[in-house]
C-alpha cells in the first residue's frame, strides 16, 4: 500500500499515555502527538481542508497563489498542500516566531515576509493586514484566513474529534488544547460533546492574550494584551473559529511554565515537542490535579515538534537569558510547605455561619480560610474583607459563609517557583492552595512567601 501524495498521510496520529509528569495526579492523561503529521504539526489537517474547500467553492483556481498570515505551522501545512496541488505560497509571519519555522517554510518553496509582532492587528504593518493587502493586490490569489475560515474547525470536527473518540473507545471525559485560531479546540469539542455532552473542554491560553478574560466576563479587554513568547496560541483578536460556548473554561499558562514543562516532556516522557505543547500539558495537569478522580480520562493535543524550538527552549543559554532556567535555585511551593510549622489546612464549610468563621480566624490567628462544600473548594474568606463587610452590615454574622464568600484560592503546582507564586497572590487572591506529595491540600500565604524570600 502507498499514498499517491504525502498529504494523504495527514491524520491518524497516535495517542500516548503520560507516565512521569503526571505523578500524584488521579485519572489518565493521554496526549495526541500531532508531530506525526507530515508537516510535523496539527495544522496540516486544517490547512488541507481550507485548500480543498476553496477549490470546491471555486475560490482557489489552478496556478493560484496561497497567501496566509501564520505563526509557522499552518504555513507548513499549506505549503505541503500547495506542492501536492501545484500552487505558489506567500506567508506573512511575525518576528517573534522561531527562525527554524521560517527556514522550513522557505525550504518548502514558500516566500516569507516577516512583520513586527508588537503592533495592533489593525496596523497596516501587522501580519494579518499585510496578508490581506497582498491578497487584494496579487491576481488569482487565495487568502485562507485561518482565524475566521470555518473549514479550520470543520477539519477537526471531521478528523481529530472522531480519532480521539475511537482511540479512547468513548471513554474520554475531558479534552484540553491550546487556543490560537480556535479551530482545533472547537472542532474537537463540538464532535466530542455531540457524542457525550458531559465531556469538558479546557482551553489553554497565555498571559498577554484575550481569551480567558473574554470567556469569564464577555468583555474584550485590551489591557489583557501584551507581548508574550509562547508561539502558536493566544490571540489579540477574537477569531470566528473560537466558539466560546464549546469551551468550558480557560487556564492561562506563563511562557516560563510552558517552556520548563516542554523540556520535561522531552526528557521524562521522550516526547520531543514544541513550546505550546508544554502550555497545554501544564494547564491540563493544573486542572486534573484539582478536579480529577480515578475514572477521568483527559486527551491533550501536542501541536508540534521540538526541532522548531532548538535555538529557544531546548537551548540552555537562551533559557537562562530569559530567566526560565535559573542559575541560582529558587524556592518552590514544595520547599515552602516543607518549612511550615503547622501543615494542617484549616477550612470552613459553606453552610457554616459567618460568626463561626470569624471565631476560627481570630482563634487560630490566621488571615484567610478556604471554604469547602464536601471535598470541593468552593470559595474563600479573608479577614480584612469580612471585617469591611461586617462594619457595613453587622447582621452579616448570621448569614452562611456561602452567602458572603469570595472566589476560591488558586491551585498551584508543587514545582512552581517563588517568583511565579508571588505573581499569583493579588488583592483578590490572597493565598494559594497546593496538593502535597500525600495529596493533602496545603495553603501558601503572603507571609509564607515573605519568610521564604527572607531565608
Ligand atoms: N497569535 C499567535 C498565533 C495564533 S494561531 C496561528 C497558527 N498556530 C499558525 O500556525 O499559523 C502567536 O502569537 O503565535
Amino acid at each position: 500500500m502507498y499514498y499517491s501524495s504525502i498529504i494523504q498521510a495527514i491524520g491518524n496520529t497516535p495517542l500516548v499515555k503520560l507516565n512521569k509528569v503526571t505523578k500524584g495526579i488521579k485519572g489518565t492523561i493521554l496526549v495526541k502527538v500531532e508531530y506525526f503529521n507530515p508537516g510535523n504539526s496539527v495544522k496540516d489537517r486544517m490547512a488541507l481542508k481550507m485548500v480543498e474547500d476553496a477549490e470546491k467553492a471555486g475560490i482557489l483556481k489552478p496556478g493560484g497563489t496561497i497567501i496566509e498570515g501564520t505563526s509557522g505551522n499552518t504555513g507548513m501545512g499549506l505549503a505541503l498542500a500547495a506542492i501536492a496541488k501545484g500552487y505558489k505560497c506567500i506567508f506573512t509571519t511575525t518576528d517573534k516566531q522561531s527562525k527554524e519555522k521560517v527556514d522550513v517554510l522557505r525550504a518548502l518553496g514558500a516566500e516569507v515576509i516577516i512583520c513586527p509582532t508588537n503592533v495592533a492587528p489593525s496596523d497596516p504593518r501587522s501580519y494579518y493586514c499585510v496578508a490581506a493587502k497582498l491578497n487584494k493586490e496579487i491576481p488569482n490569489s487565495f487568502y485562507p484566513n485561518q482565524y475566521d475560515n470555518l473549514s479550520n474547525t470543520a477539519a477537526h470536527y471531521e478528523t481529530t474529534g472522531p480519532e480521539i473518540w475511537s482511540q479512547t473507545e468513548g471513554k474520554v471525559t475531558h479534552f484540553a488544547a491550546g487556543v490560537g485560531t480556535g479551530g482545533t479546540m472547537c472542532g474537537v469539542s463540538k464532535f466530542l460533546k455531540e457524542k457525550n455532552s458531559s465531556i469538558k473542554s479546557i482551553g489553554i491560553d497565555t498571559y498577554g492574550s484575550v481569551f480567558k478574560k473574554y470567556k469569564e466576563t464577555g468583555v474584550f479587554d485590551e489591557n489583557e494584551i501584551f507581548p508574550y513568547g509562547t508561539e502558536g496560541i493566544g490571540e489579540d483578536i477574537l477569531p470566528k473559529n473560537v466558539d466560546f460556548s464549546l469551551i468550558d473554561q480557560f487556564i492561562k499558562v506563563t511562557d516560563k511554565d510552558a517552556a520548563v514543562m516542554t523540556r520535561k516532556l522531552a526528557r521524562e516522557e521522550g516526547l520531543f515537542v514544541g513550546w505550546s505543547s508544554g502550555s497545554a500539558v501544564y494547564g491540563a495537569l493544573e486542572y486534573a490535579r484539582e478536579h480529577f478522580t480515578d475514572n477521568d480520562v483527559m486527551v491533550v493535543i501536542l501541536p508540534d515538534h521540538g526541532t522548531r524550538y532548538l535555538a529557544k527552549i531546548y537551548n540552555d543559554v537562551w533559557m537562562k537569558d530569559h530567566g526560565y532556567l535559573e542559575s541560582r535555585s529558587f524556592a518552590t511551593a514544595k520547599d515552602i510547605i516543607a518549612d511550615q510549622k503547622n501543615g494542617k489546612l484549616i477550612t470552613i464549610a459553606k453552610n457554616d455561619k459567618v460568626a463561626e468563621a470569624v471565631k476560627i480566624l481570630n482563634g487560630k490567628g490566621i488571615s484567610q480560610i478556604p471554604v469547602t462544600d464536601g471535598d470541593t473548594f468552593v470559595g474563600s474568606l479573608t479577614d480584612s474583607k469580612v471585617l469591611k463587610k461586617l462594619i457595613e452590615n453587622p447582621g452579616l454574622k448570621d448569614l452562611t459563609v456561602g452567602e458572603v464568600m469570595e472566589a476560591p484560592f488558586t491551585f498551584v503546582g508543587l514545582d512552581n517557583t517563588i517568583d511565579v507564586l508571588s505573581s499569583l497572590i493579588t488583592k483578590d487572591n490572597t493565598a494559594l492552595l497546593v496538593r502535597d506529595e500525600k495529596n493533602d491540600v496545603r495553603i501558601i500565604t503572603q507571609a509564607d512567601l515573605l519568610s521564604a524570600m527572607a531565608r
